[in-house]
Parts: C-alpha cells; sequence; structure tokens
C-alpha cells in the first residue's frame, strides 16, 4: 500500500475545532477555567533524530519510514508543526493515590491533530516531551530517554500481546539535555532528552470529565460526552441521558477487559490515577510500569507507592472500579438518576470476572466444565504461585509445553514427577527443594487430570496454550539494558528486543536470552524492578 511522509499529511483537528479551547499563546502555568483545551506550540529542541520507529504502526496510518534527520523528524520532535495542525494540550484533572489533585492538564503531551489511515479510522497523534504548556506548574515539559524508551517498547509490547493500549508510533532523541533528580534524593543530573509520539482514536482520560464536573462547567463536560460518544462510540446513537448511561456502561466493559489482559500478562501499571485511565479503555501513561517475574499480587514497581501499595499487581482490579466510580460522579449531572450509573459498576465486576475465568482457563488448555471447582482450582493456583514466588511468565510458557506433552506420553506416570520438577526449577527464583514450593508441586498433578477431561488432543491443547502465555514481556531489566545502550549510542540491543517483543507468543529459539527470568544483577538495581516516577 502507498505510503506518505508524514510531512505530506493533511491533519484534522475535531478535538479542536468542536470543543472549547483557550489560544492564549502565553505558555505560562495557570488555571485554564471554561475550557477543554489550550492551543500550545511545541518548543523546538537542539538536535532531533530518530531512534526508533514501529513500522506495523506506520503502514496502518499510510506513513512512510523517515530518515534519521529530516522533516518527519522534526514533526516527530515539535520542531515543525504543519500546516493544518492545531496543537493543542488537555485540560483534565484527577485523583492521585486517591487524593483529589485539581487541574492538572496535559503538561508536557501535546496533540497535533488527527490522522485519517487507509481503513478510514482516525488516529490522534500526541507527543510527550514537547515542552511545557499552561497544564506544565513548575516542571518542564520534557521527557528523558529512558522514560520515553520504555514507553515506546511497552506501548508496542503491549499491542503485540493483545492488549489494549495507546500506541507508540516513534522515539526521537532530542540532542538536549534534561535536569533530573532520579532517586528524588537531592541528586540531578542531566540527562538525554527524548519525545516519544503516540497514536490512539483519542487521549481522553477520566480526568478530563472530572475537570468539568468539577468546576461545574456543565457545557463543557455535556461537550466533552457528546463528542466523546459522536466520535468514539458512535454506535450507541444520538447523545441522550440514556445514551450517557449505555456509553458509561461500555466504558465499565472495556476497563475491564483492559485489566483483565493487564491480569493475564502479569502488567503492573503503577500509577492508575484517574487522569491515566482512557475514556477508551486503553492502556495509557506508560510510567513506572512493571512486569510480575516472581508472582506476587502485592507487588508494585512504583516506588512512589510503596508505602501504601495501592497499585500494586492484585489492587488493579478494585482501583479500576474505583476509578470508574469517580468518572460516575463527575458524568452524574448529565443524567436525571444518577443512581442508573450503578449498573455500570455491574457490568465492571460481571466483565471482568467472565473475562479473567476466560483468560485463565485459556492458558490453562481448560474449557469451561464445572464452574465452581474449576474457580477452586484457579485460585488454588494463584495461592501456590504467591507461596513460591516463581517467575509468572515461565512458569506459564514451560506448563504450555510440559502438560500436553504429558498427557501424550504413553508412560506419563513415571515422567510426571520429573518434567513438574524440571518445570519448576525453570521458574524459581529460589534453589529447590523448597518448601514454598510444595502448594505448587502439589497443584500441578490435580491440574493434569482435570486437564485430562478436556477433549482436544494434546497438539489443540499445546497450540492454545502457547497462544495464551507469552514467551516474551518487556521485564523491566531487558528495558533497562536497551536503555543504557540507547543512552550509550548503540541501539543494537533495542532493536533486537523490539524484534522479539512483536512475536511474543512465538518460541524463536534464537532469542531465548530475552526470556531468561530477572538476572542476579537486576534485583537491586534502579530501573530494573522498581522505578520512581522521575521521568
Ligand atoms: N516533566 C513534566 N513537565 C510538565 N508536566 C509534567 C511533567 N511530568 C509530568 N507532568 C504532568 O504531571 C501530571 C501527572 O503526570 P503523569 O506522570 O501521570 O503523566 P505523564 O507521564 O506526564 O503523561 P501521560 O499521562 O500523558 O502519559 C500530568 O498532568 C503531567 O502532564
Ligand atoms: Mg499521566
Amino acid at each position: 500500500m502507498a505510503t506518505l511522509p508524514l510531512e505530506e499529511i493533511t491533519f484534522t483537528n475535531s478535538f479542536a475545532d468542536e470543543l472549547r479551547g483557550e489560544t492564549n499563546p502565553n505558555r505560562g502555568s495557570r488555571q485554564v477555567p471554561g475550557y477543554a483545551y489550550s492551543r500550545v506550540a511545541p518548543t523546538p529542541v537542539a538536535d532531533p533524530h530518530l531512534l526508533a520507529w514501529s513500522d506495523e504502526l506506520a503502514a496502518t496510518l499510510g506513513l512512510a519510514h523517515p530518515p534519521e534527520r529530516g522533516p518527519a523528524v522534526d514533526t516527530l520532535a515539535g520542531n515543525l508543526v504543519l500546516g493544518s495542525m492545531k496543537p493543542f494540550a488537555a485540560r483534565y484533572a484527577g485523583h492521585q493515590f486517591g487524593n483529589w489533585a485539581g487541574q492538572l492538564g496535559d503538561g508536557r503531551a501535546m496533540s497535533l491533530g488527527e490522522i485519517t489511515a487507509p481503513d478510514g479510522r482516525t488516529w490522534e497523534l500526541q507527543l510527550k516531551g514537547a515542552g511545557p504548556t499552561p497544564y506544565s506548574r513548575r516542571a518542564d515539559g520534557r521527557a528523558v530517554l529512558r522514560s520515553s524508551l520504555r514507553e515506546f517498547l511497552c506501548s508496542e509490547a503491549m499491542h503485540y500481546l493483545g492488549v489494549p493500549t495507546t500506541r507508540a508510533l516513534s522515539l526521537v532523541a532530542t540532542g538536549d539535555a534534561v535536569v533530573r533528580d532520579m532517586f528524588y534524593n537531592g541528586n540531578q543530573r542531566p540527562e538525554p532528552g527524548a519525545i516519544v509520539a503516540r497514536a490512539a482514536p483519542s487521549f481522553i482520560r477520566f480526568g478530563n470529565f472530572q475537570m468539568m464536573a468539577a468546576t461545574n462547567e456543565l457545557d463543557n463536560l455535556r461537550a466533552l460526552a457528546d463528542y466523546t460518544i459522536r466520535h468514539h462510540y458512535p454506535e450507541l446513537g444520538e447523545p441522550s441521558p440514556d445514551v450517557y448511561l449505555r456509553w458509561y456502561e461500555e466504558v465499565c466493559r472495556r476497563t475491564a477487559v483492559m485489566v483483565a489482559h493487564w491480569m493475564a500478562v502479569g502488567f503492573v501499571h503503577g500509577v492508575m490515577n484517574t487522569d491515566n485511565m482512557s475514556i477508551l479503555g486503553l492502556t495509557i501513561d506508560y510510567g513506572p510500569y512493571g512486569w510480575l517475574e516472581p508472582y506476587d499480587p502485592d507487588w508494585t514497581p512504583n516506588t512512589t507507592d510503596f508505602g501504601h501499595r495501592r497499585y500494586a499487581f492484585g489492587q488493579q482490579p478494585q482501583i479500576a472500579l474505583w476509578n470508574l466510580a469517580r468518572l460516575a460522579e463527575a458524568l452524574s449531572p448529565l443524567i436525571p438518576q444518577p443512581n442508573d450509573l450503578r449498573a455500570g459498576f455491574d457490568e465492571y465486576t460481571q466483565t471482568l470476572a467472565a473475562t479473567r475465568y476466560d483468560m485463565t482457563l485459556r492458558k490453562l488448555g481448560l474449557t469451561p466444565r464445572n464452574l465452581a471447582a474449576d474457580q477452586d482450582l484457579l485460585n488454588d493456583l494463584l495461592d501456590a504461585l504467591t507461596e513460591a514466588g516463581a517467575d509468572m511468565t515461565i512458569f506459564f510458557r514451560q506448563l504450555s509445553h510440559v502438560a500436553p506433552a504429558l498427557l501424550a506420553a504413553p508412560d506419563a506416570e513415571a515422567t510426571q514427577e520429573a518434567r513438574f520438577q524440571e518445570l519448576l526449577v525453570a521458574a524459581a527464583y529460589t534453589p529447590l527443594p523448597n518448601p514454598a514450593y510444595g502448594p505448587l508441586l502439589n497443584w500441578l498433578p490435580r491440574y493434569l487430570d482435570r486437564l485430562r477431561e478436556e477433549t482436544a488432543g494434546p497438539d489443540a491443547i499445546r497450540q492454545g496454550m502457547l497462544a495464551a502465555n507469552p514467551k516474551y514481556v518487556l521485564r523491566n531489566y531487558l528495558a533497562q539494558n536497551a536503555i543504557e545502550g540507547a543512552e550509550k549510542g548503540d541501539l543494537s540491543y533495542l532493536n533486537r528486543l523490539f524484534q522479539v517483543l512483536k512475536t511474543p507468543y512465538d518460541e524463536q529459539p534464537e532469542h531465548e536470552e530475552f526470556a531468561a527470568k530477572r538476572p542476579d544483577w537486576a534485583w537491586d538495581m534502579p530501573g530494573c524492578a522498581t522505578l520512581s516516577c522521575s521521568s
């Protein structure tokens, strides 16, 4: 299919054209009452050059691969604003760590406008780190290479895993230094700056609605809801109080599906504030996220959250519901009987339970049979994994090979115990035998008996399990290796890692090193197991 260089694309600007925005060129931080956004201009950078590019997303958008330097990359760095673009920073508010934070807004993100893809769908293109806006408060509007690289890679990795997410088109180095206190310990240092161009049908967050409700701007609230429905939920029909209710239920449903996916692959978002919740049910804001390595519902990578563990892995389902309740409050002025919004909570709870059940069964190669007994089997597995602290990804991936093989083996009884031992050694972070692995060892034969009840043959079961249990996820230490290379100007590790993450369910035996459990050196190394919000 024909592609165009980015600089030849004509952008549309539905958000800027249809909603009320301020055009004040003043970039000073301030409250922006009465408006859904502020028109802004990116601040140019010294030497924009391309570090990474998502070919597949570019193909979807109909964009040609740009050279390392030139007008396309200048556009992706904010140095060039095309005539058809109306860049803006959205005004949103939010609850951060459970507390109302008031106006936040795009302090370093800027939307450039929308691209209509060859298939007719529209995508908003947004730069993250393109300079200050009225919402920057005391910060600089910039992003460092390490956090931008993490956002670029993880957005795309999540897409390839099948998780609903915003996408990333490019990672561009700015040539400017950005000063950060990475450990919040008073030691500031200059780091290389970078800008990610991300794409999604829309970047509207729960917090955009909260902002309007908090300041009682009901016309703006209604306009934003109507805009969202008309452009992104047109199947619901023309906005009306009844349609608002159905829309809210659909947001709840999509959010549940997103969280179920996170739980299935071991993704921890790390900072599920309401301003980081997409109204489209997409994973948004790849900041201090992490991937479960030792299975532990209490784990969070975010050092800022070590005290309360509000956003730990196992908390995510209930935090999403808490956030949805804040969204319901924001939408209630639009609804004659706000209590009707409660139907969305049930939608969330039921969809989450059903989707998680479904996804976990698929991870185990099972089809629904006896709900109560199977629930027990699944719950016991999660308890056993927690007690063992086994590597989640390796455990499920190895099981996808071992369990079907045992079904097929004529001398299964004899080999079973040895195969289970091997599986646990592969996934264990402690030397075995270890009593913490007892429950898992007991669970495995029970599971195998249940698997024998399946009618599908071992091969079909193995195929299904391999398609549900990724071999390659973006372990934090892998991202850290890519960062260290990129900071030294060596992109080879980043490129190889990105390539591997594009087919995470494939075996790719030549890339085994990217499937390795967290190495010893990475346990205490910043960026590898824990992260601060400094980005
Ligand atoms: N360096 C910065 N300069 C200006 N504003 C910032 C900066 N870092 C964060 N902010 C703002 O602080 C708020 C909370 O930040 P948070 O870490 O959730 O978002 P983010 O990582 O900047 O971006 P996003 O949610 O768009 O992915 C947001 O309003 C964000 O724009
Ligand atoms: Mg954010």
